[in-house]
């Protein structure tokens, strides 16, 4: 076999290849991300499927001045291995490594950089006005997935673009998925398109009468192409995207790199808005992935052989005891609802959804819909748990605010993934939650420190009258999981937090920790005592509203305060705490604010990024000698690197 993709510098490399050759190209690039991706971790079902249709795209345009953009990005692998990045995959979505998406300062083939779902078309819209404003060259194609498809923002492009007439190629990638089975009308209606034979074969007749229409020139003009576009869509009902004004072309395999190149000769052919609906597999040419996609979304190491994970079983996730602890509660009580947004694997909500389908909604990649849509279910008289990763419910602000919080209605928002995530990096990253919830009326807010406190924290939720928010991290939960039955779970006095290590008078320190932070803190205070060190340590439970009372009185009793929170540190826990001591006159003589500071936080390990941050037990212990004694103890106290 040649190694084509040894020769593989850049697009150029590309362009000398031709027929089988490429061909022979994707079968190489199939194995090439097994194998790293089979080490590294990363996007594999999505990447294995969309091989084909990167190299059509970079051979036939010439990227960057033809504009490429992919939605959400995580199936990007084979552009950046196309576009001279592929000695980076040993690093990909490590610490200063690859990134698993698209990011303008990687590569100037990279136009828009992403992370988020269904913003493809409204760029590619926004740089077809800037092209033409500014006479630029250069043909602008969006490449968006059947699950992309399901956020509004991307029909809010469509909308626009088909209404102006933007000259903007739309790439719909159906593959059928989102990360779980696709939801929804419109991948309903794709399905129509993809399966009917009447439409096949309606289509084959017309274009062999099509072909008969007399050409100009080289080119099919502009008006035959709508002629057959229109009597092409007379045959069935719902001609959605011509509606929106595109010119709807396909479907087409995408796996097929000569039939695809057609297809996009035949749409440099017509002005205005095109939709090429391209079909794929997700996971192709790994048939552990073929058959089971959601699991190889979006995978750690494994091994190729047979699929199976690297990783030592871990303990269970909060993501996990959500989803049980709530499928425990709506035994009980037929009033609560779950909801998610094209998350059920991610958030647990699936593990409600097999015991009470008829109480579970996946609303697809629709975050605003989903938190306007717990409100009605709340307004309905049921109790809606609505789970949503952090970073994704910056989506829905307004929507926590105008049809939540001011009609102060009794839901749950689930807020999962808060805090480091890890590999994705800075799109992914959940730290803004605390700073843009804490200011809004009626909501309350609690984060959980472990897996015990998780299950409390739900259950107060969900019987709290009114909005209700439970922040807690990705991956496995602190302390030990034994699930409760209801009888046993406490409902939280609101707003109370917790003495973990009592303030006595006239303390050295007190460490008010929240959430995750609070094991880490509790091992840096267990140190400082032992060492002579007189600390207290409070798990503030609530970031809002806040235990006042006991926070007043730690500041007052402490000689230096530190506050942890894992989480921006504008306008967050900490900020709570000094407005808190600010309003009641109260001086704090020394205080030390852990957290992030202005900066986005980039990829890397979940504990790695932890300790870069002092997140953990050893820079909380840092932080408070920096405070209480000379730098040199830190390492005489806690001389190993990691916690
Ligand atoms: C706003 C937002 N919500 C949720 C996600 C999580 N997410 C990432 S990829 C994905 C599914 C995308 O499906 P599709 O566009 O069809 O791509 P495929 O993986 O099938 O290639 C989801 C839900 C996200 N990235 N952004
Ligand atoms: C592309 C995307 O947005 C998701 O696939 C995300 O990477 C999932 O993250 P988790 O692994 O934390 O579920
Ligand atoms: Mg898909």
């Amino acid at each position: 076999m040649s190694d084509y993709l040894a020769k593989i510098n850049g697009i150029d490399d590309l362009k000398r290849l031709k027929g089988s050759q490429l061909k022979e190209l994707a079968a190489e690039i199939r194995e090439f991300l097994l194998n790293n991706i089979s080490e590294t971790g990363g996007h594999l079902a999505s990447n294995l499927g969309t091989v084909e249709l990167t190299i059509a795209l970079h051979h036939y345009l010439n990227s960057p001045t033809d504009k490429i953009i992919w939605d959400v990005g995580h199936q990007a692998y084979t552009h950046k291995i196309l576009t001279g990045r592929k000695d980076c995959f040993a690093n990909l979505r490590q610490k200063d490594g690859l990134s698993g998406y698209p990011k303008c300062t990687e590569s100037p083939h990279d136009i828009i950089g992403a992370g988020h779902s269904s913003t493809s078309i409204s760029a590619a819209v926004g740089l077809a006005m800037a092209r033409e404003n500014l006479n630029q060259m250069g043909d602008i194609y969006a490449v968006i997935g059947d699950g992309a498809l399901t956020g509004g923002m991307a029909f809010e492009a469509l909308n626009h673009a088909g209404h102006i007439g933007a000259d903007i190629n739309v790439i719909l990638n159906d593959n059928e998925m989102s990360i779980s089975n696709n939801v929804g009308a419109i991948s309903n209606y794709l399905s129509t398109l993809r399966n009917d034979p009447k439409l096949k074969r309606v289509k084959e007749d017309i274009e062999f009468l099509i072909n008969k229409i007399p050409r100009f020139g080289n080119t099919v003009s502009n008006t035959v192409e709508r002629v057959k576009s229109a009597l092409k869509y007379s045959f069935i009902q719902g001609v959605l995207f011509e509606e929106f004004g595109f010119n709807y072309l396909g479907p087409v395999d995408g796996h097929n790199i000569i039939e695809l190149m057609k297809h996009f000769k035949q749409a440099e052919t017509i002005d205005g808005p095109v939709l090429l609906h391209v079909i794929t597999k997700k996971g192709k040419g790994y048939p552990p992935a073929e058959k089971n996609p959601d699991r190889f979304h979006g995978v750690g190491a494994f091994n190729i052989a047979d699929g199976s994970s690297r990783k030592t079983k871990s303990k269970a996730s909060y993501s996990k005891i959500f989803g049980e602890t709530l499928s425990r509660l709506a035994a009980e009580d037929k009033k609560i609802a779950g909801i998610t947004a094209a998350m059920p694997s991610g958030t647990g909500m699936e593990i409600f959804a097999q015991s009470f389908p008829e109480r579970y909604y996946d609303v697809g990649i629709a975050e605003q819909h989903a938190v306007t849509m717990s409100t009605g279910l709340a307004r309905g008289g049921m109790k809606p748990v609505c789970a949503i990763y952090s970073t994704f419910l910056q989506r829905a602000y307004d929507q926590v605010i105008h049809d939540a919080a001011i009609q102060n209605l009794d839901l749950t928002l689930a807020v999962d993934r808060a805090g480091i995530v890890g590999n994705d990096g800075e799109t992914h990253q959940g730290l803004f939650d605390y700073s843009f919830l804490r200011p809004i009326p009626n909501l309350v807010m609690m984060a959980a420190r472990d897996a015990e406190q998780l299950q409390h924290m739900l259950f107060t939720a969900v019987n709290y009258k009114g909005p209700a928010v439970l922040r807690y991290p990705r991956g496995a939960a602190a302390g030990d999981y034994i699930s409760h039955q209801i009888a046993d779970l406490k409902k939280l006095e609101i707003g109370k937090a917790e003495e973990l290590i009592k303030v006595e008078s006239e303390m050295d320190l007190t460490i008010l920790a929240i959430g995750s932070t609070v094991y880490p803190a509790q091992k840096a205070a267990r140190i400082l005592n032992e060492n002579g060190h007189k600390t207290a340590l409070i798990d503030a439970r609530f970031v809002k509203p806040l235990d006042e009372e006991m926070i007043i009185r730690a500041i007052k009793n402490s000689n230096n305060v530190i506050t942890v929170e894992e989480q921006v540190l504008a306008g967050g826990f900490s900020s709570a705490v000094l407005e808190l001591a600010a309003d009641r006159g109260v001086t704090l003589k020394n205080i030390k604010r852990i957290g992030v500071g202005d900066e986005f936080v980039s990829q890397g390990g979940m504990e790695e990024m932890k300790e870069e941050y002092q997140l953990d037990g050893r820079g909380i212990l840092e932080n408070a000698l920096s405070l209480l004694a000379p730098a040199e103890e830190v390492n005489k106290l806690w001389p190993e690197k990691k916690d």
